[in-house]
């Protein structure tokens, strides 16, 4: 599902009408509609006498709030309008839904000044429902002064409340709160979602997200190539690879994992089991020769390959011709869990990763090692997938986690283009951007997978999806997408702060049967 900034999302509105011949006031009143019908099935159908607040801005967002408030008012409820703005400052389509209201009797209560908060302050107490139409995709900056009053006022009344296009007070491209904000029970967003919506904190403010068709064309839609897009189940699904009833493991690829160290065998460990539970056929974890060992303990479908090691029992340069020989039959490379920093390492990723013919997917140390000589990427390499979290692409662009996180979408882009890979940058609402330009962001996972080991299982997931074909920057969508289902699924039987990276491993079947199933494949091959 594409994502618009509230420029894209403007053009689609003039569009609509100036191209396509549909008037304004026509994806105004859709819009009403829809959040009419969303509010119906909040109440299970049961409007009538129902108190709803409707607070208005001066804009085409207070607009569509004034067409929710006829509406309601129409089937019974109990409405009140409360106008953040003089009704002679209201101008065109909001100002003929202003007139239309007033004409079947709806009630305006003004909020000008400090002297009408009481009255919205006493409502609230009796509300059932707080309808948002303050600000939407023209909101910029901060809200100040009386805005904020009143968004302060409706947060602190804790009631359900249902945000129109975007919670009051974000700003629809960033997703960042300057000033308060709305704490919405929901969002119904026209058309497309805008950015800020799925990015924190403005996931968090936009609370259950529902996106309503307002009668924008879609072939308007498509012709506008968008390339930011929302992962969504139908999209994955359509990505699962398939396994045809003769399928056998060499169909399914393998993958060589190489990392661990004194210490770190478990990163190891969890990358090559997940490449596996990921669909791959066979997966080799290769490791220095002294905890070679502990992993073939720790794992038993995994293969495993002991590598030489420095003195300390870090894997050294002469690790190089073993891993180029063994990767002549395999079909992806993950690099990195468990690698350390040692410097015999650090060289040795950094000559191993201009000589690969495979694709590779390069996590943890090996992208630190990389962060001493960024060279390698913009010189000649082939398909790789990055997977830093901030603080490791903060280390690989000289700055800081901090402004990583300040730009995220900007910065996975900027350098996705530059060293041409496919970057995926890790956090709450994973980016994921393609060396062409396109970009998604990945809704799924939770604060339960900040935990040792949880970025490990991502890089095996990958490696396990590019083994069995998926181009790398389908791969690393999917399986961002897969991983963080697996979180969910995760926290809803474990709770937050008891999850555990191994958990994503046992959660994960489920979300890939999930998967199949919705998309038929399963059944498809005439199976149980
Ligand atoms: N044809 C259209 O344009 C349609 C627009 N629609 C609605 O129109 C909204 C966009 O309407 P507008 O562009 O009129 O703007 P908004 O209604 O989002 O904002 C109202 C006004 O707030 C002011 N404002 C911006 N930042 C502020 C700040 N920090 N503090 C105080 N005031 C600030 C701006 O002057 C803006 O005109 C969409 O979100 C959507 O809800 C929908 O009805 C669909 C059709
Ligand atoms: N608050 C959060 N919401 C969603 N996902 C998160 C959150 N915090 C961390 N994650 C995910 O958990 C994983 C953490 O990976 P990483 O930081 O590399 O852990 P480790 O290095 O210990 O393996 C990433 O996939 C990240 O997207
Ligand atoms: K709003």
């Amino acid at each position: 599902m594409y994502l618009v900034t509230a420029a894209e999302m403007g053009q689609l509105d003039r569009l609509a009408s100036s191209e396509y011949l549909v008037p304004s006031i026509v994806l105004m009143e859709n819009a009403g509609l829809r959040v009419v019908e969303s509010i119906r099935r909040h109440f299970q159908d049961r409007v009538k006498n129902r108190r709803v607040l409707i607070f208005c801005g001066k804009g085409n967002n207070g607009g569509d709030g004034l067409v929710v408030a006829r509406h309601l008012l129409n089937q019974g409820a109990e409405v009140k309008v409360f106008l953040l703005a003089r009704p002679e400052d209201l101008r065109g389509d909001a100002r003929t839904n202003l007139e239309i209201y007033q004409k079947m009797g709806g009630r305006i209560f003004p909020l000008l000044g400090e002297s009408h908060l009481q009255r919205a302050d006493i409502a609230l107490l009796y509300a059932d429902l707080v309808v948002d139409a303050i600000f939407g995709t023209g909101f910029k900056g901060a809200a100040m002064g009386l805005p904020a009053a009143v968004i302060t006022m409706i947060n602190k009344a804790h009631r359900d409340t249902v945000a129109v296009d975007l919670p009051s007070g974000l700003e629809a491209d960033t997703g960042r709160a300057f000033g308060p904000c709305i704490q919405a029970t929901w969002t119904v967003t026209f058309a497309l979602p805008k950015l800020g919506l799925v990015v924190e904190p403005g996931a968090s403010y936009t609370g259950r997200l529902e996106v309503a068709d307002i009668g924008i064309p879609q072939k308007l839609i498509d012709s506008q190539r968008f390339n930011l897009h929302l992962l969504t189940p139908a999209w994955c699904r359509s990505c699962l690879p398939k396994r045809e009833a003769s399928g056998h493991k060499g169909l399914y690829g393998h993958v060589l994992a190489v990392g661990g160290s004194p210490g770190l065998t478990g990163a190891i460990a969890l990358a090559a089991t997940a490449a596996l539970r990921a669909g791959a056929g066979l997966v080799t974890a290769a490791v220095p020769r002294g905890v070679h060992g502990i992993l073939e303990m720790k794992t038993t479908e995994v293969m495993t390959c002991p590598l030489p090691e420095t003195p300390g029992g870090y894997l050294s340069r002469e690790a190089l011709d073993p891993i180029v020989e063994r990767l002549a039959a395999c079909d992806v490379l993950a690099l990195g869990p468990g690698l350390s920093r040692d410097p015999a390492t650090v060289e040795l990723v950094k000559e191993l990763l201009p000589r690969l013919k495979v694709p590779a997917v390069v996590d943890a140390d090996a992208l630190n090692a990389l962060a001493t000589d960024t060279s390698i990427l913009t010189g000649d390499h082939g398909p790789l997938v990055l997977t830093p979290h901030p603080g490791e692409m903060a280390r690989l662009v000289g700055t800081t986690a901090a402004r990583v996180q300040e730009d995220r979408l900007e910065i996975a882009r900027k350098y996705a283009r530059e060293w041409q890979v496919v970057l995926l940058l890790k956090g709450a609402r994973t980016i994921i951007a393609w060396p062409d330009g396109q970009a998604y962001i990945n809704p799924t996972g939770n604060s339960g997978m900040a935990t040792a080991g949880s970025g490990d299982v991502l890089t095996g997931i990958i490696a396990g999806l590019m083994a069995q074909g998926l181009e790398p920057g389908v791969a690393a969508a999917l399986g961002a997408f897969l991983h963080g289902a697996a979180g969910d699924e995760a926290r809803a039987s474990l709770g937050q702060h008891a999850l555990l990276a191994g958990d994503l491993l046992n959660f994960l079947p489920a979300v890939c049967r999930n998967l199949e199933v919705e998309a038929g494949v399963t059944a498809g091959l005439g199976r149980d």
